[in-house]
């Protein structure tokens, strides 16, 4: 039950419901849309807007990561664009319960990111209340950048605490996904690939989505 989704990052801006037309045909299970605001992350890319946009070429799952400051006021922006998960980094989330517990409020799936150099045990406070967690295997803010092997043992670890406790989270990583990398993932306890180089760099869409899947 490994979920590969693509991220609009590496595609072309200029035809974003086309590409993310093409990655539901290609057999993506999520669409992974990253959300920069110059502050977290030195660059900006886009806002809900990107969301409200691409909306009507799919019916995937939109999977929204907000590399942005004070992520809460974000929520109800991305819900009514259309947003179904929702994700925060917890270096930039002061009151994070609340923020997870605002996000399903709005009906959408809540998770929480780790950066490389974030302990694992960062997430355990909200680990019951989140979906899914996102361990960066990239420092944030670029796509194209190499796997950090380092960010492999934050992986077990979260696996590790989710089982201990039979909490139904999923591990989702992102950075330097490559059909290489993402076994490694896998093999450490992932269970949702985020790939943007790795997927558009190819012209076969369906044939990197599925050697990321591992098939
Ligand atoms: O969140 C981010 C980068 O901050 C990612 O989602 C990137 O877009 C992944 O790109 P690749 O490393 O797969 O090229
Ligand atoms: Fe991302």
């Amino acid at each position: 039950m490994i979920k590969v989704a693509p991220s609009i990052l590496a595609g072309d801006f200029s035809r974003m419901g086309e590409t993310v037309q093409a990655c539901d045909n290609a057999g993506a299970d999520w669409i992974h849309v990253d959300v920069m605001d110059g502050q977290f992350v030195p660059p900006i890319t886009f806002g809900h807007q990107m969301v409200e946009a691409i909306r009507p070429y799919t019916d995937l799952p939109l999977d929204v990561h907000l590399m942005v400051e004070q992520p809460e006021k974000q929520i109800a922006f991305f819900q009514q664009a259309g947003a179904d998960c929702l994700s925060v980094h917890v270096e930039a989330s002061a009151h994070l319960h609340r923020t997870v517990a605002a996000i399903k409020e709005a009906g959408m799936k809540a998770g929480i990111v780790l950066n490389p150099g974030t302990p694992a045990y960062a997430a355990e406070p909200v680990l019951a209340d989140v979906d899914y967690v996102l361990q960066m295997t990239v420092n944030p803010g670029f796509g194209g950048q190499s796997f950090i092997p380092g960010a492999l043992a934050n992986i077990k670890k979260l696996r590790a605490m989710i089982d201990e406790r039979q909490l139904p989270v999923d591990i989702q990583v992102d950075g330097g996904i490559n059909p290489t990398t993402a076994q490694q993932c896998v093999q450490a306890g992932a269970t949702i690939l985020v790939a943007g180089s790795a997927v558009f760099k190819e012209a076969d869409l369906a044939k990197a989505i599925a050697q990321i899947r591992g098939q």
